[in-house]
């Protein structure tokens, strides 16, 4: 089968890549010029464990780049635009509707189309912003000769090829019996190979726009939740770990996403949060929950600051930042906990000294002005005082390093670090 994706950003990549791997023919577009060549070279145009192999085994064979719409053939395209906020928390659509144009133009007078909606949009997007416009380009009709689908990712970042490849669900939105056969065609492989459990949900296209939605604004509730949990087990000197290991034992409630600390940061939960909030807003409704999920991640990083407070005064002192990215396993520092937190101490006039394993370039480009230190070692040498920001592996390793510091008064946001004797240690919510 012969597959197009457009835009080859996170998603596209990944799913290009495994669409080849599985056996079908992929044509992936993109604008960005080094992002086609990256592919057609070979290589990835994003880090993620695993993609690498798969861009060497099929870039530039059954897997090609280019920037030009008409390569398209065949009779199925994936949309993996980026969809960002705008101020009020409402998405850009600007792109999406771009390509949406440029691949009416490129595929007008060429037969029947599949248009499938991978990005993540609100309910109505696919059928009332995406369609009309391929279908005004392309001179064709809905639901005739134009037929169109949504199909919204739930992989997450560090682990993409894995969930994508063993998803616990597919789902497909639609009201069209071509797109759901097409779709399932695409994923037949993928279903074949997936275990028994994953399951493949048809529905109609506002109920999958939503369902993405819901997906993600429950995982970020989870995650506030026992924040608040934990908060209040701080305020009693009770071990908040404890508590949510307990819990999880419960089946309805789960182990997944109940670690507590500095919150959630990202490319997709703040953005999707924000999203559908505003378009409730828009609708009349007021997402009062939601409204606090987003509260109760925003002061973490201050009640962080706030326990450093308790400890020292930082002013004109050496604090070290240990972890940028936002959360392990990725140079991501979309939306990290450690912006506000570098903010809070720069506002306290703290000598910042940053440190992570592969986040130090990009958070460079955004802080530029703090000292960075090549390792969590020589970031303590000297500090009166360090923050743990991101729960990296390494982090838990540390142990004489402490030592090296003026004062070792160590304030833990992801519960990684070790109590021990010599240092002053507390932690965000235990
Ligand atoms: N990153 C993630 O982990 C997840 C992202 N999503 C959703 O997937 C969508 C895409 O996200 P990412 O892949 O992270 O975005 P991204 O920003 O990494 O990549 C988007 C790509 O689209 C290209 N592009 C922009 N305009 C274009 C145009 N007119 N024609 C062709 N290419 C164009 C850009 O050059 C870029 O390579 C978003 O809606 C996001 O919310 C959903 C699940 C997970
Ligand atoms: O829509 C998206 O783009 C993706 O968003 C998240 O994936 P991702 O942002 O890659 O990362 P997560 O592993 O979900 O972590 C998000 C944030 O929550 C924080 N977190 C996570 C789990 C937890 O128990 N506690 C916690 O604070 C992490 O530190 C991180 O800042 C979802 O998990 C994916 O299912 C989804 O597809």
């Amino acid at each position: 089968m012969h597959i197009n994706v457009v835009g080859s950003g996170y998603i596209g990549t990944t799913i290009a890549a495994w669409f080849a791997e599985i056996g079908h023919d992929v044509t992936n577009v993109d604008i960005d010029e080094s992002v086609v060549a990256a592919i057609n070279d070979g290589r990835a145009p994003i880090h993620e464990p695993g993609l690498d192999e798969l861009m060497a085994a099929h870039g530039g064979e059954t897997l090609v780049g280019t920037t030009d719409y008409d390569e398209i053939s065949g009779d199925v395209t994936f949309l993996a635009l980026p969809t960002p906020s705008k101020g009020d928390g409402s998405i850009d659509l600007s792109a999406m509707e771009a390509a949406a144009e440029s691949l009416g133009e490129a595929i007008a007078g060429d037969g029947e189309h599949v248009v499938v909606v991978k990005s993540t949009v609100v309910p109505g997007t696919t059928r009332e912003r995406v369609a009309p416009i391929v279908a005004e380009a392309a001179d064709m009709t809905v639901g005739e000769d134009l037929h169109v689908a949504m199909n919204p990712e739930f992989l997450r970042e560090g682990y993409a090829l894995e969930d994508f490849k063993n998803p616990d669900k597919i789902v497909v939105g639609s009201e069209d019996s071509v797109a759901f056969e097409t779709l399932a065609d695409v994923y037949d492989p993928l279903m074949a190979a997936a275990a028994d459990e994953t399951a493949y949900v048809e529905t109609g296209l506002r109920e999958a726009e939503m369902i993405k939605y819901a997906n993600n604004a429950f995982l970020a509730t989870k995650i506030s939740l026992i924040n608040e949990i934990g908060n209040i087990c701080k305020e009693y000197g009770v071990d908040a770990y404890e508590v949510a290991d307990a819990i999880a034992l419960d089946h309805r409630i789960s182990e997944q996403f109940l670690r507590s600390g500095l919150g959630w940061g990202g490319s997709c939960f703040p953005k999707d949060v924000a999203a559908i909030r505003a378009a409730a807003r828009e609708r009349g409704y007021e997402p009062e929950l939601l409204d606090a999920t987003v509260a109760v991640n925003d002061k973490q990083p201050e009640r962080l600051l706030g326990l450093l407070d308790e400890h020292r005064d930082v002013a004109g002192e050496r604090v070290a930042v240990l972890g940028l990215s936002f959360k392990p396993g990725t140079d991501d520092i979309r939306y990290t906990r450690a912006i506000p937190v570098i903010e809070g101490l720069q506002s306290r006039g703290a000598e910042v000294v940053a440190y992570d394993p592969v986040a130090v370039e990009n958070m460079r480009a955004e802080f530029p002005d703090i000292a960075y230190a090549d390792g969590a070692a020589a970031a303590l040498e000297g500090a009166h005082a360090a923050l743990v920001v991101t729960d990296w592996d390494e982090f838990a390793a540390l142990d004489s390093e402490f030592d090296a510091m003026a004062d070792p008064v160590v304030i833990d946001g992801r519960r990684v670090v070790e109590r021990r004797e010599g240092i002053t240690y507390d932690g965000l919510t235990w």
